[in-house]
C-alpha cells in the first residue's frame, strides 16, 4: 500500500479551512529566510500559499545571506513582540555561520510553530506536547488517517537529528511503540532495520535503503529529500525495490514533505487558539 501523503495533507488542509472559519479567528504566521538557497526559498512559498489556502495571514522576512546572527536575533524579537503574530518560523538550515541554536532558543515558546524550541521538544519528551516538530508529527498523522497501529510495534528511527529523528522516536514512544534509534555510529545497522515492523529513515542518503534492509510486510516511511544522478528529486529508500517487499511506503514525492505543511498549519492554527485560551503564554 502506497501511503499518499499529498492526499491526507489535502484532507487535513480542507479540514482546517472549515475549522479556521468557525473559529473566527485569524491566526497569523511569519516566517524567516536567509540567503538565497533554491530549496528554502521553494519550501517557504509553499507554506504561504497555503496559509493563503486555509485562510491564516502570512508574512516574510527575507534577510541577505551574510546577515550576522545578531541581526537574525532582532528580526525573531521583533516578532515575538509582535501581537499580530502568532507563529514564527525560522527556515531551516541557516547558513554556517550563523548561530542556529541561539536563533531556535530565542523564538518565544507559545510563537514556536515548528516545534524546535527546548521548552517544547521537553514537553513532548515529558508526554505533555504543545508543538511537536511538523515532520514526525505529520508521519503520525499519516499513521492515525492509514490505521497503522503503533502500540506494541517495533519501531526503528535511522536518523538522530533534533527536528526529525529525536521528536520521531519520541512521538512513537508516545504511542506506546518500542523504539530503537540508529546513527552513524550504530553497529550492524542492517540487522537493526531488518528488526523493524515501523521503519523511519531520515539518512539524507540518495536511495540508501534497499529490500535486504526492510522485513517483509513492515511500514516504511521515507523521510529523505535528496537528488538523484540524474537531479530528479528521490528520498532516502529505493522506492522501486522496496515497495513489493513493504506492507505500506510513503513516496517522495508526495509522501511526508506535503504533511510537513500540512501539520505547520495545524500548528499555527493551535497558536492562534492558544493565545485565546491561555492569554498568550503556556509556560
Ligand atoms: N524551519 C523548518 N525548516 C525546515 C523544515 C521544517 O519543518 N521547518 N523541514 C525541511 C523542509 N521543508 C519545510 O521547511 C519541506 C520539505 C519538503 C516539502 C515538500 O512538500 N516536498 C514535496 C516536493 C517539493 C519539490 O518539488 O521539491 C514532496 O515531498 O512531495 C515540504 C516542506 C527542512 N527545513
Amino acid at each position: 500500500m502506497i501511503l499518499d501523503g499529498k492526499a491526507v495533507s489535502e484532507k487535513r488542509l480542507e479540514l482546517l479551512k472549515e475549522k479556521i472559519e468557525e473559529s473566527g479567528l485569524y491566526p497569523r504566521l511569519a516566517t524567516v529566510i536567509v540567503g538565497e538557497d533554491p530549496g528554502s526559498k521553494l519550501y517557504v512559498r509553499m507554506k504561504h500559499r497555503a496559509c493563503e489556502r486555509v485562510g491564516i495571514g502570512s508574512v516574510g522576512i527575507e534577510l541577505p545571506e551574510d546577515a550576522s546572527t545578531e541581526r537574525v536575533l532582532e528580526a525573531v524579537t521583533r516578532l515575538n513582540n509582535d501581537p499580530d503574530i502568532n507563529g514564527i518560523l525560522v527556515q531551516l538550515p541557516l547558513p554556517s555561520r550563523i548561530d542556529t541554536t541561539r536563533i531556535i532558543d530565542a523564538v518565544a515558546p507559545e510563537k514556536d510553530v515548528d516545534g524546535f524550541h527546548p521548552y517544547n521538544l521537553g514537553r513532548l519528551l515529558a508526554g505533555t506536547p504543545v508543538f511537536a516538530p511538523c515532520t514526525p508529527q505529520g508521519i503520525m498523522t499519516i499513521f492515525g488517517e492509514y490505521g497503522i497501529p503503533t502500540e506494541g510495534r517495533r519501531a526503528v528511527v535511522v536518523g538522530r537529528s533534533i527536528d526529525v529523528g529525536r521528536p520521531m522516536a519520541v512521538l512513537l514512544l508516545n504511542a506506546d511503540a518500542t523504539v530503537t534509534v540508529c546513527h552513524s555510529k550504530t553497529r550492524n545497522l542492517e540487522a537493526e532495520m531488518r528488526n523493524a515492523d515501523i521503519l523511519v529513515s531520515a539518512v539524507g542518503r540518495a536511495k540508501f535503503v534497499g529490500p535486504e534492509m526492510v522485513k517483509e510486510g513492515a511500514t516504511v516511511i521515507d523521510v529523505g529529500i535528496n537528488y538523484d544522478e540524474q537531479g530528479k528529486l528521490c528520498g532516502d529508500v529505493d522506492f522501486e525495490a522496496v515497495r513489493g517487499h513493504a506492507g505500506a511506503i510513503t513516496p517522495v514525492p508526495g509522501g511526508v514533505g506535503p504533511m510537513t505543511i500540512a501539520t505547520l498549519m495545524e500548528n499555527t492554527f493551535r497558536a492562534a487558539n492558544l493565545r485565546t485560551c491561555f492569554n498568550n503564554t503556556v509556560r
